[in-house]
């Protein structure tokens, strides 16, 4: 276990909850493995009782009793599953949600590392949970019973079975030691090649356009082929491992039977062949267990790892505590001294900004191209935290506000638009409860009513995942209807008008007056015309640094002197973002 491996982890408190299903899967394994010797009495008794008597009576009895006896075995043996997959399932609702919020938590930080592996280690562990490798590991400790017994009989055997065992433990030890590096190796190698060849799906169109895709075809071998090898040197070091084992088992059985006549014949070992016979099966349980721990190794290991990295990410990112529901925000939005850098480190981006937004105010952010206009969004937004200074919505810390809470207070409306796989009335209402009056209301704002009312299945059409049928210009005004859709108090819009024609331009200009009518306190990162003309106030920014902040004239007459003051808004100089 790793540092954070402490009995007292989260994830060894959850496992702690599953106690009482491995109580009972054992306490059914004892009973599995007490009747695993079924064969050998009957055989003892078919001996004992029915050969030389030539009793057939016995022999349908012993005969009955003996096939009962295996039935009740596979119920217990169904049973004990059954505790085991009932398990699973728990460990899958105690950690799910849990796991799914970190996932997102750590790529929104950006976690070195990441967490996309967190959904896929917990199923690790819930297909661990009904492995043969956890049966034979509940075996064991009914395997130490069964020395106790071998001891009776003769204790020369007992110190030769555990001679035995501890051979296995070497043997697996030493397996464990050689086949773990390859077998973490090609793990991670394995991630990265997946990690890749999702990248390249990803940007397919381009790829295909340009002809990039034989190129990227040899990048990703190289990679598949890299945890290929690693695989095989794993699995040959696995199966070595494996045939020894069995070479040992084998070995081992014969020798004790060996050694068990040889006691009889020379008068020290009481109980003549049948004794001999007990002693050699009970040998073979006592190292069995072990033997298809180290068969199935790579399934102890893979279910071992995603336990540690479990715990480590759990530990990364703790649960936040619930906090104190607080009364819907205004609109009034304070920037104090707010230095950021991008999560995982880094010089700061942001470097000590001031400024403030008052409901029913729009703020315009202009500044040239990596000035950290896009930065600075998702800082307001809580989305990245800052590491000096706050922002605070009606005093309270954005970043620290529980997002669940505080999201339908904010509309944000990012640089690159995301849509989700399912319908525009969904995608609008933000996945939950569709007010289709509130839906169609934010789309007529940004004009994309009619175009809706055109489809044939309206606010029904399914959008898939890339809003494969919009064009860019009608994802954007689908995000912005996303983005005022409900009552929003603060709405941040990241170049709201990259891809709207003129049409759409008027459209956004008319949203925002809308919005401001209504109180909302906007953020605006945009030099177009259109909405400046709408602005109260300009914020120019430069390296991440306030370069002028005032009423949209005052500082429009400082970035453009020659211009008549309330005339006309010139568009800027460049084509870049303005100032
Ligand atoms: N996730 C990130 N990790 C590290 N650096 C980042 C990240 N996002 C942005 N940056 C850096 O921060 C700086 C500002 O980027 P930002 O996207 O905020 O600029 P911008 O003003 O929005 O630019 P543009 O107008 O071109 O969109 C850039 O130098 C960029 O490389």
């Amino acid at each position: 276990m790793n540092a954070a491996g402490k009995r007292t982890s989260e994830l060894w408190r959850i496992f702690g909850q599953l106690g009482g299903s491995f109580r009972q899967a054992f306490f059914f394994s004892c009973f599995i493995n007490i009747l695993a010797l079924a064969p050998v009495a009957y055989m003892m008794q078919v001996y004992d009782r029915v050969i030389y008597s030539r009793n057939f009576t016995t022999l349908v009895m012993l005969t009955g009793l003996v096939l009962g006896l295996y039935v009740l075995t596979v119920v217990l043996d169904y049973v004990r599953a059954e505790i085991m997959l009932q398990a699973g399932l728990k460990l899958e609702a105690l950690l799910g949600d849990r796991l799914f919020n970190l996932v997102f938590d750590a790529s929104l930080r950006r976690l070195p590392g990441g967490a996309v592996h967190s959904l896929s280690d917990l199923r690790t562990l819930r297909d661990f949970l009904v492995s043969p490798a956890l049966m034979a590991a509940l075996d064991v400790p009914v395997s130490l019973l069964f020395l106790l017994l071998i001891y009776s009989i003769n204790p020369v055997l007992g110190h030769f079975s555990v001679i035995g065992a501890l051979i296995q433990f070497v043997l697996t030890y030493v397996q464990e030691r050689r086949t773990d590096p390859p077998l973490k190796q090609a793990g991670s190698a394995m991630m990265e090649a997946q990690g890749y060849a999702h990248g390249v799906l990803r940007n397919a169109q381009v790829i295909q356009a340009m002809g990039m895709l034989s190129h990227l075809h040899e990048r990703w071998m190289v990679r598949q082929r890299r945890f290929l090898r690693l695989q095989a040197i794993a699995s040959d070091h696995a199966g070595k491992g494996m045939t020894l084992a069995k070479v040992v088992q084998i070995g081992q059985g014969s020798l004790l039977l060996g050694l068990g006549c040889w006691l009889t014949l020379k008068g020290l070992m009481s109980g003549g062949g049948s004794a001999m016979i007990v002693a050699t099966i009970l040998g073979g349980r006592v190292v069995q267990p072990l033997v298809q721990l180290t068969s199935m190794w790579k399934i102890v290991v893979g279910a071992r790892d995603a336990f540690d990295r479990l715990e480590k990410v759990l530990h990364d990112l703790p649960a936040k505590p619930a906090s104190m529901r607080l009364p819907a925000p205004q609109g009034h939005l304070t920037v104090e001294g707010v230095v950021a850098a991008a999560p995982g480190g880094g010089a700061p981006i942001l470097k000590g900004l001031n400024f403030k937004v008052s409901p029913g105010e729009i703020l315009a952010i202009i500044g040239p191209s990596a000035a950290g206009k896009t930065s600075l969004a998702r800082v307001l937004m809580g989305v990245w935290p800052a590491a000096v200074g706050k922002v605070r919505l009606d005093g309270v810390d954005i970043y620290q506000w529980n997002k669940t809470e505080l999201g339908p207070h904010l509309g944000y409306l990012p640089q690159d638009v995301e849509l989700f796989e399912g319908t525009l009335a969904e995608n609008i209402a933000r996945f939950g409860d569709v007010d289709m009056e509130q839906v169609e209301a934010a789309a007529r704002v940004v004009g994309l009513h009619e175009n809706i009312a055109d489809l044939p299945e309206g606010y029904d059409s399914q959008v898939g995942s890339d809003g494969c049928f919009l064009s860019g210009g009608q994802r954007q005004r689908v995000a912005l209807a996303r983005a005022i859709y409900g009552n929003p108090k603060l709405v941040v819009l990241d170049e709201p008008n990259a891809s709207l024609d003129e049409a759409g331009d008027l459209a956004l200009a008319q949203a925002l007056e809308m919005l401001k009518a209504r109180g909302v306190a906007v953020v605006v990162i945009s030099h177009l015309t259109s909405v400046l003309r709408v602005v109260d106030s300009l914020l120019v920014i430069q390296e991440g640094a306030v370069k002028l902040y005032g009423k949209r004239d005052e500082v429009l007459a400082v970035l453009y002197p020659q211009s008549i003051k309330g005339k006309a808004v010139p568009a800027p100089a460049s084509g870049g973002s303005g100032a």
